[in-house]
Parts: C-alpha cells; sequence; structure tokens
C-alpha cells in the first residue's frame, strides 16, 4: 500500500532524471563548450582516477602498440582513431589537419613557430611537410605533456625537424631572437590557451618577429572561441584575413581557424 503510494513521486523523480540526462545529452551534442567541458571536466577525471593513468599516456600507448614506428601518417591516423572512437582530445585533428597541411604547402615556410605542442600531433604534422633545410620550434608549458610529445615526435621519426621549448610562451617569444637565432618566421601556428592569441601576436610584432608575408593561423575561433584577437586581428591593415570553416576536432559542432597574413 505504502509502495503504491509513492509510486506517482517515484515516477515524477525518474521522469525528472530522464528529462535531465535528455538534456545534457542535447546540450553535449550540440554545443561545443559543454562538449568540451563534459569530455575534459568529468569523463576524463573519472577515467584518469580508474585508470592511474592521464588521458595523454593512454594517447601515446595506443599509438606505440597500433602505429607504425617512424610513419608520421600512421602516427596522426592512430591519434585520430583514439580520439575519435575513444576520448576526445584537443589536437586540430584531421578535419582542421587538412587546412593547416593545405597553408603549409602553399606558403612553404622555412622557419616556424608553434604555441602549443600537447601531445604533439599538430607538431608531427606540421613536421612531416616540412623541407630537410626548415627550423620548427614548438612551445608547451606543461612538462608532462611536453614529455608526451617527445615520445611522441620521436616515435613518427620527425624528432631532426621539431624543437620543443619548454615554459610559457609569454616568456619564450621575446628569446626567440637572441637565444634561438630566430631571425624572422615565416609560419606561425597559434593553438595554445585561448586568451594568449592577442597578446602573443603583439610580443610577435614588438619583437620583430613577423616579416612581410608572415602567415599566423589560428585555430579555435570559434570554439573555444578568440574573440579578442578575431577583433583585433580583423581590424587592423597590417594583416589580410582568411577564414576556414570547419568542425571542432573530432565533433560535429562549428570550429573555424583563422590565417592573417601580414603585409608589413
Ligand atoms: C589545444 S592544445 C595544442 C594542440 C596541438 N597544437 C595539436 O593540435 O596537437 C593547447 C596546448 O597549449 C598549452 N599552452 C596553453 N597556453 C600556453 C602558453 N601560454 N605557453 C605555452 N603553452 C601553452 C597547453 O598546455 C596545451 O598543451
Ligand atoms: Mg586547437
Amino acid at each position: 500500500m505504502k509502495m503504491l503510494e509513492s509510486y506517482p513521486i517515484l515516477l515524477s523523480i525518474v521522469t525528472s532524471l530522464l528529462f535531465i540526462v535528455l538534456l545534457l545529452a542535447v546540450l553535449i551534442r550540440n554545443n561545443g563548450w559543454a562538449a568540451i567541458l563534459w569530455n575534459e571536466i568529468v569523463l576524463q577525471k573519472i577515467t584518469n582516477f580508474i585508470m592511474a593513468q592521464s588521458k595523454e599516456e593512454r594517447i601515446l600507448n595506443f599509438v606505440l602498440q597500433n602505429a607504425v614506428r617512424g610513419d608520421p601518417q600512421s602516427v596522426l591516423d592512430t591519434i585520430d582513431k583514439y580520439c575519435s572512437q575513444k576520448e576526445w582530445a584537443m589536437n586540430v585533428g584531421d578535419e582542421k589537419g587538412l587546412i593547416l597541411d593545405k597553408i603549409l604547402e602553399e606558403t612553404k615556410p622555412s622557419v616556424l613557430l608553434e604555441l602549443g605542442t600537447y601531445c604533439g600531433y599538430s607538431a608531427v604534422r606540421i613536421a612531416r611537410l616540412l623541407n630537410p633545410s626548415a627550423r620548427f620550434l614548438t612551445i608547451e608549458f606543461n612538462p608532462a605533456f611536453a614529455a608526451i610529445a617527445r615520445q611522441m615526435i620521436e616515435f613518427a621519426g620527425v624528432q631532426d625537424k621539431v624543437k620543443i621549448l619548454e615554459g610559457p610562451s609569454e616568456t619564450i617569444i621575446p628569446q626567440l631572437k637572441k637565444k634561438h637565432e630566430v631571425d624572422t618566421l615565416d609560419f606561425v601556428f597559434l593553438d595554445h590557451w585561448k586568451d594568449r592569441y592577442m597578446p602573443d601576436t603583439i610580443l610577435l610584432l614588438d619583437h620583430g618577429l613577423l616579416r612581410k608575408g608572415s602567415v599566423i593561423l589560428a585555430d579555435n575561433v570559434i570554439v573555444p572561441g578568440a574573440p579578442e584577437f578575431i577583433k583585433y586581428i580583423r581590424n587592423n591593415n597590417r594583416f589580410e584575413c582568411t577564414n576556414y570553416p570547419a568542425h571542432v576536432e573530432y565533433m560535429k559542432v562549428k570550429d573555424a581557424m583563422e590565417k592573417a597574413v601580414f603585409v608589413g
């Protein structure tokens, strides 16, 4: 009898819970921010705790076990497979990776800088397309990520083409000329925390690291988004901008890359 009395309450609790789960699922599927927060904060923390291992270690292990040593394309395909089927990660990914490849093939840069190495996906992607004489520096301030990237790059066989500089971009950029013997950069890939896109572009300018024709390519200008940078670069007559619509890595949510050519 008591059971029957509480039945409507139970039913309304279950219905409300189902509704909340459904709402969350729709939000995560259609909203880039919700999906990233869900993956990075909820799912990842739980899996890390259960497996006593970071997601980045899991990505590296999957590559070591499934990709072909010395074959950069196989390393990229294996990371893409893991991150699209098992755990989302913030690599530029296969779709925007093709835009990156196309711009590199058009630009044929000799001196390159990447801000934000993470596991080394984009570093391997870029390095595999470079001339033997090119110089490519990539900056990462998280030592654990830099260590993973170093192993990823070595496994892909492109370690002679990439140098990881460990530390914050805002400290390393001003040291590029004197400490790292960079004159000017032909190509810069912006893919670190989005609030640094604008100040680091200004740092590159202030330190004379851009020349006429230098190309800046910025990832994730919609999700997570870099509105300050976009406003700054599009309203600056020293840059010519082109937008490349795409999707957030391994998702159906809209994103884009922005190319800015320094015209002097
Ligand atoms: C989106 S991930 C980079 C993904 C990578 N480019 C790829 O596509 O494979 C961003 C990385 O930038 C690093 N990062 C963020 N802000 C930074 C800064 N100011 N200096 C150096 N590294 C930074 C983070 O630790 C993170 O590993
Ligand atoms: Mg990115």
